[in-house]
């Protein structure tokens, strides 16, 4: 199937000469919910700002539902819904106006029952009377989730959703996004929390300095994330891995001073208390053992550390 997004070769050079994104090429099929996680200043805003058309691109092409996001505009635009971090609109617009609205606002005819039904699946139909200014963080950001879905987009771009909201809420717009997800719609969220990716996302990009570096289903990536490295310094060398622990496919390094043995975290089971064991019996002492994250972990670990440092 062909995706309904297609980016390729995307960059954003801002004026002043900042590169925001670096050729980045991305597919998304229809129905998806993938997660685009990165620090602060990755370039997530940017890269949807410029799918979405509000940021024009210096480089490269978007394709939405087989449109030119840039050349037909228009039709890409309307396969879209955005979600943004904040509350653009007026505080004394009345909320059920504001989301009848936004649909206007693509040149579609008036659907009463369908903004009723959005408000509801929102919990926004008792407030639909109040402007703006009277509802709260919480009821702010599920109305700008109204406002993104009036004109029943097939893309929902969310960015951020949860940052900065209550625990009730998330766990409330990890509902919305499953309820839409199962209704066909293609959502694509960008966060910094690897735990929102896994609670969502089928397929996680991580973006870092304009740059996608990684793109993995949500299995793998947790898989991978789950890794964890026992290194154990032996003391004395070891020419060969001792046939009884071949099972356990460790790594001899250093000359044959050092064993390593990957485990996954998540497991049931690590292995680690039957390796000590059989290590025991094969006659295979060490002298000091240590622990280390998978290379995965170490990126995003690395990703995060590097923005704190320069913030
Ligand atoms: N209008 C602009 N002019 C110049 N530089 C900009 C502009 N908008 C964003 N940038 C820069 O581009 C980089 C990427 O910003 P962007 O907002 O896309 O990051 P982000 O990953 O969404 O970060 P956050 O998680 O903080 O929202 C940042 O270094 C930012 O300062």
């Amino acid at each position: 199937m062909s995706p309904i997004l297609s980016v390729r070769d995307l960059e954003k050079t801002y004026e002043g000469g900042f590169q925001a994104l670096k050729s980045v090429s991305l597919d998304i099929s229809q129905g998806e919910v993938f997660a685009l996680l990165g620090p602060n200043g990755a370039g997530k805003t940017t890269l949807i700002s410029t799918i979405c058309g509000l940021v024009q691109p210096t480089g490269g092409s978007i394709q939405v539902g087989g449109h030119d996001a840039i050349r037909e505009y228009r039709a890409a635009r309307q396969l879209i819904g955005l979600v943004p971090q904040e509350m653009p609109t007026a505080p004394f617009e009345i909320v059920g106006d504001t989301v009848a609205m936004s649909r206007g606002l693509f040149g579609l005819k008036r659907d009463p029952a369908l903004i009723e039904r959005i408000l509801k699946d929102l919990t926004l139909w008792d407030k639909k009377d109040n402007p703006i200014m009277a509802l709260s963080g919480g009821m702010k950001r599920r109305l700008l989730v109204a406002k993104a879905l009036a004109h029943e987009p097939k893309i929902l771009f969310l960015d951020e959703p949860t940052a900065g909201v209550d625990v009730e809420l998330r766990h409330d717009m990890w509902r919305i996004v499953g309820e839409l997800k199962e209704k066909g719609v293609t959502i694509i969220l960008t966060t910094h929390y690897i735990e929102e990716a896994e609670q969502m996302a089928e397929r996680v990009g991580v973006i870092n300095k304009g740059e996608i570096i990684l793109v993995e289903e949500k299995q793998e990536l947790m898989r991978k994330l789950g890794r964890k490295l026992l290194k154990l310094s032996l003391s004395e060398p070891l020419d060969a891995i001792p046939e009884e622990l071949k099972g356990y496919e460790l790594v001899l390094e250093d000359d044959g001073t050092s064993l390593t043995y990957t485990y996954d975290t998540h497991a049931e089971r690590t292995g680690i208390t039957s390796l000590l064991t059989d290590l025991a019996s094969a006659g295979v002492r060490f002298q000091d053992l240590q622990t280390d994250q998978s290379s995965l972990e170490d990126i995003f670990v690395g990703l995060v550390r590097e923005n704190r440092d320069q913030a």
